[in-house]
């Protein structure tokens, strides 16, 4: 991906010196593969304001997903920072991120239910109670409109809802930033356009910071 096809960064010198530790900033981010032949991502920048919704839009191939993907730090860049409340996170493995990363498929435990599915990653913190384990599931399940589905298992869902589940899943984590990597692909234009919309409404409340790819038909 190269820069002029990364969305636009606001005016830095104007939000930068308002508090500089409340952006995420990425510099210079480059990652090859195969012995550098293949150039993924080419001196990537972007400077992110608290609260913003960000969508890397781009052909496929030109970079979208390993950008999301060096961020969550599931990827290692060759050369550049990346840097989250002025904390750089460039060489942090992705549990110490604090980052939540939603992938292109739908990736929910099909034996488990709806309830134990959105707390799977929860139950892995020892540092809360049972309580307000089932208190964030309660919550994140009443914002995505999935409380009355809690005791189903994920093939009695829709696309959607399972997609919703997914973002259940992720909130929970109350991460300081939501990844999405085209969330949306699987479902079908109807529901996907009704989750740009549920999702783009749920970010204004939520006060997090969120990455999406969308891939155009344009080839690079
Ligand atoms: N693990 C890998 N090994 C080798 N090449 C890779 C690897 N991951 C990605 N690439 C290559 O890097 C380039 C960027 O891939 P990436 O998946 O980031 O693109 P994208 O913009 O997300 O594409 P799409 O919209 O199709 O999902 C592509 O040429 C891809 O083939």
């Amino acid at each position: 991906m190269t820069t002029n096809q990364s969305p636009q960064p606001r005016d830095q010198s104007e939000e930068r010196s308002s508090d500089a530790d409340e952006y995420i900033q990425i510099t210079n981010l480059r990652k090859t593969f195969s012995k550098g032949t293949i150039v993924a991502c080419d001196d990537v920048d972007l400077d992110i304001g608290p609260e913003d919704f960000v969508v890397l839009l781009g052909p496929s191939g030109c970079g979208k997903t390993t950008t999301l993907r060096m961020i969550a730090g599931l990827e290692t860049p060759d050369s550049g920072t990346i840097t989250i409340d002025g904390r750089e996170i460039t060489d942090l493995k992705p549990k110490d991120r604090n980052l939540a990363y939603v992938f292109q498929n739908i990736t929910l435990y099909p034996h488990k239910t709806v309830r134990k599915n959105i707390q799977f990653g929860l139950d892995m913190k020892t540092d809360l109670t049972n309580e307000a384990k089932q208190e964030r599931v309660e919550h994140a399940a009443d914002l995505l409109g999935l409380s009355d589905l809690l005791d189903r298992k994920p093939k009695a869902l829709s696309g959607g809802q399972q997609q919703r589940v997914s973002l259940g899943r992720a909130m929970v984590m109350e991460p300081d930033a939501f990844l999405l990597d085209e969330p949306f692909s699987a479902l079908d234009a109807k529901l996907r356009d009704q989750m740009r919309v549920e999702v783009k409404n749920f970010s204004a409340n939520s006060k997090r910071r969120w990455f999406s790819s969308l891939t155009t038909k344009r080839k690079r």
